[in-house]
């Protein structure tokens, strides 16, 4: 019988061999996972990092990103946005966009919300626009509450701007019940049921009667227009605050809807108790 020679390897010299090489492609599929991780990092940063401007205000910064197409359902038609989401950050230190992409899955933003602008033509460089600084409204806005205007005068502005040709509606997250809060504005809702009045209820709750601040909405406004703005609102304070910070406000454009048993006192309050223009008031 021909014996076949055998070429045997100790059980250690095989366990050395076949370590070796174990460790040497561990290695190399280690090393590829970090290429193939590293490129797909790159590949994802130069995507997001020339879409995200950073407004640097010091002590915090506003990352901007955007424009991001939306397409809108508005009466029966299909317009198309850009759109553009913010976020403030205190500042530590300086944040690079990196590392602003790197930390997003650790911080639970979806607690907190954060504001937008949909804008509509060319909005940085057409002569007249218009804008819509509007205060979130999880009632009016979201289920079409009809205690206050709010649902309408959203749709409305955005009819405005579609109509207007260019210009932009700001959507502004920290701005619930006049800066209060919802829960708070649940309360406030509770007294205005008591007969109080939509200022008393918020006096009476230890707040401001408007604790609203814009100036993060101006900053994001002067980052996409330089050029004057016309102004869609019947509050005098707004158009104060947007000059107050330096915005060229060449005419404000007023905004009713019907009025209803059910906002009627909250239309009437406007305008008695919180100095919004009156409906029949010219526009100035
Ligand atoms: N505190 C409080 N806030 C309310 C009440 N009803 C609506 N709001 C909030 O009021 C804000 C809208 O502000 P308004 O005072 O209606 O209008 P405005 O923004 O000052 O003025 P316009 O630009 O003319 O609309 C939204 O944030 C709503 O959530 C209420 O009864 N109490």
């Amino acid at each position: 019988m021909n014996q076949q020679p055998v070429a045997r390897l100790h059980n250690s010299q095989y366990t050395g061999i076949y370590c070796k090489n174990l460790v040497n492609h561990t290695w190399f599929i280690i090393q590829l996972k970090k290429k193939v991780r590293y490129m797909s990092n790159q590949h994802i940063l130069s995507i997001l990092k020339n879409k995200i401007k950073t407004i640097d205000n010091g002590d915090h910064a506003i990352h901007v990103v955007g424009p991001i197409k939306l397409p809108v359902e508005l009466d029966g038609e299909t317009v198309t946005f850009q759109w553009y989401s913010w976020l403030r950050r205190d500042i530590q230190k300086s944040e690079s966009v990196e590392e602003l992409i790197t930390e997003l899955n650790n911080v639970h933003y979806a607690e907190f919300q954060q504001s937008s602008v949909l804008v509509y033509g060319d909005f940085e460089q057409e002569e007249e626009v218009l804008i819509r600084m509007h205060s979130i409204c999880h009632t009016g806005d979201i289920f079409g509450s009809q205690r206050c205007d709010c649902g309408f005068q959203l749709k409305q502005s955005m009819r405005m701007i579609i109509a207007n040709g260019a210009g932009a509606l700001f959507y502004l997250a920290n701005h619930e019940g006049r800066g209060i809060g919802l829960f708070s504005k649940a309360m406030a809702y509770l007294l205005q049921e008591e007969g109080l009045d939509t200022v008393d209820a918020n006096l009476e709750l230890g707040f401001a009667e408007d604790a609203r601040d814009y100036s993060e909405a101006i900053h994001v406004l002067k980052l996409l227009r330089q050029a004057p703005v016309s102004i869609i609102t019947n509050n005098p304070r707004k158009v104060e605050a947007m000059r107050a910070a330096g915005m060229n406000i060449v005419s404000r454009v007023p905004l009713w809807g019907e009025s209803s048993v059910h906002n009627e006192k909250y239309l009437s309050t406007k305008v008695a108790r919180s100095g919004h223009f009156e409906r029949e008031l010219a526009v100035k």
